[in-house]
């Protein structure tokens, strides 16, 4: 007598019939999953047949539809050994998150590729303990502006045919248009780290657990805890500022060589298709990429949502608990705002927030080539020369010698941060945190890990505290301003009243550089100071040490000024006699200089002669207050970096509070990275008054004394005199490697009135 046929099975079997599915393929797989699920059709059933049709797909279209005349005897011998089916696996379900499919547009190896194992039987292999290691993929993305997943560093993968590095990435961004905070973001985007193989190597974890101390998020499932390696990391970091960086990874190495990386296609396609198939997911407009960055969106929702509770223990908490955790654990909690706030997933499930600023730096040469990865890295640096962050505590920095364009993400520890140095952190691609026209990067192209020093940009000079420096429209009168209509410099008939400093005649050409002969004669006053030199009868730098003996002036230079119209003139902004107003207009970069001398300033363009490149802008301090700042930076191992604004100090007596300096070493602008060379500099300072009447406050602007080739370092005299110390500056070793050296001659030479040292 033929079995009676099993209600379950024969609803199940309609269930799928009515997709199409064979009948046999259904018994077949049916078959396996009872077994797995000891028999527990509850699950089978659930959710119309979710985990049996998932598991059909799977199993992939390698069937083969059996002889007609041996379909019935199979049916029922199925039936019957379903319905006896050993109980040798636990009741789980683990279909889902183990699902590895091979890619349904199949490279050729994707045949022979361990990815083809179907989710019954990596879940079998994953209860009995069989070696089988899932495959590796790295999806990571920024939250930079664009929308992009892309692989990194991997040249084979567009090939497609070679095998992929043994860890490979995709980068995921989001758009600017996601509802990330706009303007913040535009301000401080994210930066995307791209990942470097052994930098991978360092965050995999055992156990698919995060350290405590680790930076990232692992929402590894945690019945994959049993396994020597992870199999999978999200990782997802967000910042006050809006930034959500969500990165996936996996190791391939554990695949075996045959492992190839899909392309982004292929991914994308293979999830949507997981997603059809395992989640019913039948929106057509949906997509992988659509659910990354609401991904990102919650996680922004929740990381800067201080007061919602609700998902206390399952979400990461904002910032203000990160701070607090920081507290408890004896380490200065800061204010949330620029760190980059990371969870980690524990192994019950739980999401863990760490605190750390994460730091991002490029590591090891690159060239301005590679200048658009790097303003992908966008983030802020940290002065690792201080030596002040531990090697130990420094994560996700690879472990071979940089690659050329690798880059690394550096994390320090949150107690080594205060607000102060937070605040000076420096963004790869900008130091100018977007203050000037043009951003200016900083790379590092020696071995050295070093970073630019902390400081606070500034594209202007502020007064510190008790410097005199006024600014008043009723102070400028008809000999300081003009009235003449458009630009100054293209009218040459017409007499401009701004030119009165400059004997009548417009310092600038008409097309923006210093004339030749005006040049010239200022570069002369550099090189021969002591014919230019002018002594104080009552010196306030003398005046200024109070230490009751006054000395006699050592002598200054008397340079040439230029006076730029303003706004009580009648031309425009666009007039040619406002040259410096218009700030920074050439390409310029922050490097580490070979020499030894630390950081240096170049041009990434040609300069012609006369050209303005930048002001040296900093704190305007009084003398005095320098002299007592110089005290404090000498017990503290500081320096200042002063230029004195001294170019007309002979004309009246200078009071106290008008003796004026700039120090750039905490508050300055870009000028604060030029070098010192003696005597052949190729910029010379020119003294600019503009919307100060009284010669005691001008601009200390600097132009190129001849025509400068790309990638040239930037430097001018700091008219050091390197016999005197006696001078507001700590003086250094010369290294500047011009034949006029004055360190190496050690000759006598007069102290000239700009000084600059650290
Ligand atoms: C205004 S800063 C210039 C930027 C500086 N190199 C840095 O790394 O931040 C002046 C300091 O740079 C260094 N420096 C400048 N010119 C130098 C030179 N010719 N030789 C050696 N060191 C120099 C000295 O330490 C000096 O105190």
């Amino acid at each position: 007598m033929a079995p009676r046929p099993n209600p379950k099975i024969a609803a199940a079997l309609q269930a799928m019939t009515a997709f199409g599915i064979p009948e046999a393929k259904v018994k077949r797989v049916l078959k396996k999953l009872l077994k797995l699920f000891d028999k527990n059709w509850q699950l089978i059933e659930e959710e119309n047949y979710r985990a049996l049709l998932d598991a059909i797909f799977e199993e992939g279209d390698d069937f083969e539809e059996p002889e007609p005349q041996k379909k019935n005897k199979r049916v029922n011998e199925e039936e019957t050994e379903a319905e006896e089916a050993p109980l040798n696996v636990e009741s789980a379900r683990p279909l889902k998150r183990l699902r590895l499919r091979g890619q349904e547009n199949s490279s050729p190896s994707s045949a022979s590729s361990p990815l083809k194992k179907s989710n019954i039987e990596k879940a079998t292999a994953l209860e009995g303990g069989s070696s089988q290691q899932p495959r590796n993929n790295v999806v990571s993305s920024d939250g930079n502006g664009r929308v992009a997943a892309r692989p990194m560093r991997d040249a084979s993968f567009d090939r497609g045919k070679q095998p992929a590095s043994p860890h490979a990435s995709y980068e995921f961004t989001v758009p600017k248009s996601e509802p990330v905070d706009e303007e913040d973001y535009e301000r401080r985007p994210l930066a995307m780290v791209p990942p470097e193989p052994s930098s991978l190597r360092r965050y995999s974890r055992k156990n698919g657990v995060t350290e405590k101390q680790g930076a990232h998020v692992s929402m590894t499932p945690s019945h994959h805890n049993t396994h020597k390696e992870v199999v999978s990391d999200v990782v997802i970091a967000s910042s006050a500022q809006g930034e959500v960086k969500l990165s996936l990874s996996c190791s391939s190495a554990l695949q075996g060589p045959d492992f190839r990386m899909p392309t982004q296609e292929q991914l994308l396609k293979m999830i949507e298709d997981k997603c059809l198939r395992s989640y019913k997911i039948i929106d057509p407009n949906f997509s992988v990429a659509k659910m990354l960055r609401d991904v990102c969106d919650c996680m922004l929702e929740f990381s800067t949502d201080s007061n919602d509770n609700s998902q206390e223990g399952s979400m990461p908490k904002s910032s203000i608990d990160v701070s607090k955790e920081s507290e408890v654990d004896g380490t200065p909690a800061i204010g949330g705002s620029k760190d980059l706030d990371t969870g980690s997933h524990s192994s019950n499930g739980s999401i863990q927030v760490n605190s750390f600023s994460a730091l991002v730096s490029p590591r090891g040469p690159f060239s301005p080539a590679h200048q658009s990865s790097l303003d992908d890295a966008v983030l802020v640096s940290e002065m690792n020369r201080t030596n002040d962050i531990p090697q130990s505590d420094v994560r996700m920095q690879p472990e071979d010698p940089v690659s050329p364009n690798s880059l690394s993400l550096v994390v320090v520890p949150h107690h080594q941060s205060t607000e102060d140095r937070i605040r000076s952190y420096h963004d790869v691609s900008d130091l100018t945190k977007g203050e000037e026209n043009n951003q200016i990067s900083w790379v590092n192209e020696s071995s050295t890990n070093d970073f630019p020093p902390p400081f606070n940009y500034i594209p202007q000079n502020l007064v510190f505290r008790d410097a005199y420096v006024n600014i008043s429209l009723s102070r400028i009168g008809a000999e300081d301003s003009c009235s003449c209509i458009g630009s100054c410099v293209l009218l040459s008939d017409t007499h401009c009243a701004c030119t009165c400093k400059t004997g009548g005649e417009f310092a600038y050409t008409a097309q923006g550089l210093i004339k030749e002969e005006f040049l010239e004669q200022c570069i002369a006053i550099s090189h021969n100071p002591q014919q230019h030199c002018f002594y104080c009868k009552d010196c306030p730098l003398e005046r200024s040490k109070s230490d009751g003996c006054l000395e006699p002036c050592k002598g200054h230079l008397k340079r040439k000024f230029i006076k730029e119209c303003w706004s009580k003139c009648g031309c425009g902004k666009q007039c040619g006699n406002r040259v410096i107003q218009r700030g920074i207009t050439y390409n310029l970069q922050v490097f580490f200089t070979s020499e030894g001398k630390g950081w240096g300033l170049r041009t990434l363009e040609e300069l012609p002669k006369g050209a303005f490149v930048c002001e040296f802008a900093g704190e305007i301090l009084t003398i005095k207050e320098l002299h007592e700042r110089n005290i404090k930076c000498a017990e503290n191992g500081k320096s200042t970096y002063p230029v004195l604004l001294d170019a007309d100090w002979d004309s009246t007596f200078v009071k106290d509070e008008e003796a004026l300096c700039l120090d750039a070493a905490s508050f300055g602008n870009i000028a604060r990275f030029i070098n010192h060379r003696c005597s052949d500099a190729n910029l010379v300072e020119i003294p600019i008054q503009i919307e100060c009447p009284d010669r005691y406050y001008y601009h200390f602007a600097l132009f190129t004394t001849r025509n400068i080739a790309s990638h040239e370092e930037l430097t001018w005299d700091y008219g050091i005199d390197f016999d005197d110390h006696d001078q507001p500056v700590k003086l250094f070793q010369c290294k500047c490697g011009s034949k006029f050296c004055r360190n190496m001659k050690r000759s006598n030479r007069s102290t000239r009135s700009a000084l600059i040292a650290g």
